[in-house]
């Protein structure tokens, strides 16, 4: 890169706004106990305010070499089990949380200013619900999933063709037909941090810190 490009893209990007909208109040007094509760509030917020899929979150994850990793997935349930993704248990994903189950999900709803992170551990939830859910997917994702070798290098456009249309088969010759690999993991947290930006860097953070079986709420320094 030449350097007077260089000072043209730090000028730019030291002159993009920040925060320079209405943005939601958020008074941590009135937050409920339990992490969850305000994650579902927040969202039911994000959905009326049009933020565009408030459900994606970045899954972050450690490999063999302690590199971290990180991708977008979608948040797909939020129950006693956990907070729920699926994906490819063969993908690069998997393998890594197979190998070290901490992990951090992480969402931005720009239009709020407003992010969520927790860190936990992963687990995969049984075949049970696994294979429910993979059969509860339209069926073109069933057959992507079922066609794909995920993270794996593609040698062309031509092999995943083929293996489309494969899947599409067996999809037609057995409606039923599961993949192996479709997993559904949940997080389970250690703690849950909401935080709320504010124009003049006034931010609020509040972060939830799981202790036995219950959660204390403490306030963060921005
Ligand atoms: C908005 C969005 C949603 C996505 N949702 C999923 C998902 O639910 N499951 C999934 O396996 N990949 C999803 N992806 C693709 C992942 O980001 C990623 O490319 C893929 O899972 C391979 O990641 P890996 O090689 O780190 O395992 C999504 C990507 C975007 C941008």
């Amino acid at each position: 890169m030449r350097q007077d490009q260089h000072v043209s893209i730090r000028d730019l990007l030291r002159g993009l706004p920040v925060f320079a909208r209405p943005l939601p109040l958020f008074a941590p007094g009135d937050a409920p106990d339990h992490p969850d509760d305000l994650f579902v509030s927040w969202l039911g917020e994000a959905v009326a305010a049009g933020v565009m899929e408030p459900h994606a979150m970045t899954l972050s994850t450690v490999d063999a070499d302690g590199l971290p990793d990180t991708r977008v997935l979608l948040l797909k349930d939020l129950d006693d089990r956990g907070w729920q993704f699926a994906t490819d248990a063969d993908s690069a994903k998997g393998r890594q949380v197979a190998g070290q189950p901490g992990a951090a999900l992480g969402f931005y709803w720009r239009e709020q200013a407003r992010q969520v992170r927790v860190r936990g551990s992963v687990t995969p939830l049984d075949r049970q619900a696994s294979a429910g859910d993979f059969l509860a997917r339209p069926v073109g994702s069933r057959v992507a999933s079922l066609a794909s070798r995920q993270s794996e290098v593609l040698a062309g456009p031509a092999d995943l063709e083929h293996a489309l249309a494969a899947a599409e088969e067996a999809v037609r010759d057995d409606p039923q037909v599961l993949c192996a690999s479709h997993t559904v993991y949940a997080v389970t947290p250690v703690t849950v941090e909401f935080w709320q930006g504010h124009a003049e860097r006034r931010h609020v953070r509040l972060r939830y810190r799981r202790v036995g079986d219950a959660w204390i709420k403490e306030l963060l320094w921005p």
